[in-house]
Order: structure tokens, then sequence, then C-alpha cells
């Protein structure tokens, strides 16, 4: 087989490792790494770009090019910086690329990797909620194949292989729970970093793990979905499923289900992304359904956790409300883990943002890319009143 040219955007993440992980164990010569691209972890980078000996390393924090080169130092491979060299990096011809950048700080990447055509592994859903129609046009136009990555999305995806739109009735996302499953409002009030962090089966970056907690996660992948697959925003359901053994079902019109299990191990989607439409040897723990023995279900509790009506409600409105919700979901959950924002108070902070600005129309890149500014600094004065009062 010819040897495949992969990139990874976010690579020192989770997901980056996981998929470095992927690579590494891979025979030799199967893979060749383009390019690396990381936020501000220099050493991180460098060393992964050692071991997989890529060609390219990318910080998007110019202040990390000096540690990155120092690193890199002697091994020839080349260091970059900035936001500017992070969306050359993406556009360099790969046949696949992973999107694991966290937030709609990955959507310029994103974009810029859609446009040069290939495989593009999307991680990355905060791209998909607030520029979705731009996304899926950008893969369009290039005839990228565009594969999902959230563990829910690609166990749908491969539920619906072969299926015809007409044929599904309802498609549903299980979502763990998170931290705070079965905690009370007032424990949840008082939630710290620390304990919103701690999820109960997924090993995940900061702001995702956050996300489960309020179940904003699951919301934002109610949107994800809605983008992703051929059926109407009423067809899409969530159960609490704490085993995290199902990762998505398909409920067609003759009554089958289809779902897709597995352990709670990102290295299997990644897998089937990077080999689709072959499967790869993957070297996870298997599922042991007898020793699991039973699997549980439970619809979500809306008042605990208002995030999957707030999603809902901005996935109907459309426009720009699912970006407007995602951005002030990224100012809510970074000031909850900087300590200057209630674990509540994130929602509160999304729902007043989407309140004042989510009506706002956003034909193009640029209207978006303002809007989410915008919706930044919205949020942060909501996110201040209620710090004071
Ligand atoms: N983790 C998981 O299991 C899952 C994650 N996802 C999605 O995948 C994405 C990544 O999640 P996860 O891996 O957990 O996140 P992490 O926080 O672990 O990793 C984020 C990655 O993005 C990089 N990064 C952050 N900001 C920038 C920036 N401005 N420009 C370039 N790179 C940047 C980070 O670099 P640095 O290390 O230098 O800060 C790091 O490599 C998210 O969208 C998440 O929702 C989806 C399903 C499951
Ligand atoms: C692994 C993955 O896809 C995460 O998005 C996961 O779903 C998070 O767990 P929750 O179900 O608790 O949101
Ligand atoms: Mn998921």
């Amino acid at each position: 087989m010819a040897v495949r040219r992969v990139t990874v955007l976010g690579a020192t993440g989770s997901i980056g490792r996981s998929t470095a992980a992927l690579l590494e164990a891979a025979s030799p010569g199967e893979f060749e790494v383009e390019a690396l691209v990381a936020g501000r972890d220099a050493a991180g980078l460098a060393a992964q770009a050692r071991k997989l000996g890529a060609k390219l390393a990318v910080v998007a924090d110019e202040a990390a090019l000096p540690a990155l080169r120092e690193a890199l130092a002697g091994s020839g491979i080349e260091a970059a910086a900035g936001e500017a060299a992070v969306v050359e990096a993406a556009s360099r011809p790969v046949d696949w690329t992973m999107a694991a950048i966290v937030g709609a700080a990955g959507l310029a990447s994103t974009l810029a990797a859609l446009a040069r055509g290939g495989t593009l592994a999307l991680a990355n859903k905060e791209s998909l909620v607030c520029a979705g129609p731009i996304v899926l046009d950008a893969a369009k136009a290039s005839g990228a194949l565009l594969l999902p990555v959230d563990s829910e999305h690609n166990a749908i995806f491969q539920a619906l292989v072969g299926a015809a739109p007409e044929s599904i009735e309802q498609i549903i996302l299980t979502a763990s729970g998170g931290p705070f499953r079965n905690a009370t409002l007032a424990e949840m009030r008082a939630a710290t970093p620390e304990q919103a962090v701690k999820h109960p089966v997924w090993s995940m970056g900061a702001k995702i793990s956050v996300d489960s907690a309020s179940m904003f996660n699951k919301g934002l992948e109610l949107i994800e979905a809605a983008r992703l697959f051929p059926v109407e925003p009423r067809q899409l359901g969530v159960l609490v499923h704490p085993q995290s053994a199902v990762h998505g079902l398909v409920q067609y019109k003759d009554g089958s289900l289809l779902a897709q299990l597995g352990t709670p191990d990102m290295r299997t989607p990644i897998a089937h992304a990077l080999a689709w439409p072959h499967r790869m040897q993957v070297d996870v723990p298997r599922l042991d359904l007898a020793a699991l023995s039973r699997l549980e279900f439970s619809a979500p509790d809306p008042v605990r956790f208002p995030a999957l009506r707030l999603c809902r409600e901005a996935l109907e409105a459309g426009h720009g409300a699912p970006c407007v919700l995602n951005a002030a979901n990224e100012v809510g959950v970074s000031l909850f883990l900087a300590r200057r924002l209630g674990f509540l108070d994130i929602a509160t902070v999304v729902e007043e943002t989407l309140a004042a600005l989510g009506g706002e129309r956003v034909p193009d890149l640029a209207a978006v890319l303002a809007l989410d500014t915008a919706a930044r600094a919205r949020a942060h004065e909501i996110a201040a009143l209620r710090a004071a009062a």
C-alpha cells in the first residue's frame, strides 16, 4: 500500500496524543507525518515531532517559537509559529488530517484543510457548531471527505452506512451523565474545576470535560449531529448511559435499532477514520459484555442540565445562534476554570448571551468571526455582572 501523508492539528492534546499513538504503532512506511500543530506546548510538540519524524511543527502562540526552535535543534524539522503558520500547515498537501484543536480556534485550520481536499477527521466539534454550513460547503467545494471522530458521531456514522435518509426514524446520542450525574443542584452550584474535570469514564482535555459535566458537550453534539446527518432536529435524541459502552444508535423505520459499542477509548473512532473504508488493528481493551452484565439508559434531567434545552433552542433558531452559544460557552468554561464564575453560571451566561445576540444573521465567514467576537465580549460583560452581584 502507498504511504499516506498525514497532519495532526491539536497534536499535543488528548485526541492529538491518541492519534500520534496510532501513527506510532503503525507499520513502518504506512504513514508519513507532514505537520504537527499545537497551541503553545513547545516541548510536547517537539518531542512528538521527533518521535513521528514530522517535517513541520507549528505553535499558534508566537511567544513559544524560541522554545520550539531550541527543542527541535539539530533535528532538521522545520519550526513555525502564529495563526497564519497554523493555516499554512493545514493547507499543505496530505491525504489525511486530524482536526483536534479545541474550540472555535480550530475553525480556520479546519476550513484550510477542507479547502485543500483529502480526508478530514473531525474531532473539533466547535467548528461545525459555530460555522456548520460554511464547513460543509468547504468540503463540498473541494470534494474533501469529512469523517466524524467524536465517539457518538463516529458510532452513528458506522450505524448509518448504506442507509437511505428516509429509512431513519431517530438518531440517539448517548451521554455518560458526567461527574455530576447524581449531584444535587446545591452540589453543582458549589462545584470546583477539579470536580468538574474529573470525568467518570473518559480521559479528555479540560474544556470538553467541563462541557461533559454541564452537558453542553451533549448539546453541542446535538448541533454537530444535525449538521452531519440527514435528519431533522426532532429526530435527534439523547439518553444518559453511564457505562459509555454504547456510543450511538440509529432507530430505523422497520423497528431495527443499530448501535456501535466499544470500550471508551478514542483510539477506536480515530482508527476508524484513519483506516476508512478499511479497518486497522488497534490494541485497545475489548468490551467484555459479560463482565459489564448490564447496560443502563435514562432520560437526561432538564432542570440540572439546562444546556440541552439551550442547544436545542440555538439549533432551532439557526443562523448565528449556535455561533453565539458556542462562544458564550467557551467564555463561561474558561472563567469557571479560572475560578471567576460558578459552575451553574456557565449556562446562565450562555442563555443571556443568546438572548442578546442569538438572532444575528451570518451570511459568510467574516460574519461568523465578527459574531463570535461580539458574543465573547457580551458573555464577558454578563459574567462580570454575575460575579459582582
Ligand atoms: N478528548 C476527547 O476524548 C474528545 C475530544 N473531542 C474534541 O476534540 C477537540 C480537542 O479536544 P481535546 O484533545 O480533549 O483537547 P485538549 O485540550 O486536550 O487539546 C487541545 C489541543 O489544541 C491545541 N490548541 C489549543 N488552542 C490552540 C490554538 N489557538 N491554535 C492551535 N492549537 C491550539 C492544544 O495545544 P497546547 O497543548 O499547546 O495547548 C492541544 O494540542 C475538542 O474540540 C473536543 O471537543 C471530541 C470527542 C472526544
Ligand atoms: C469521547 C467523546 O466523544 C466525548 O464527547 C464524550 O462523549 C464525553 O462524555 P459525555 O457523554 O459525558 O459528554
Ligand atoms: Mn462525544
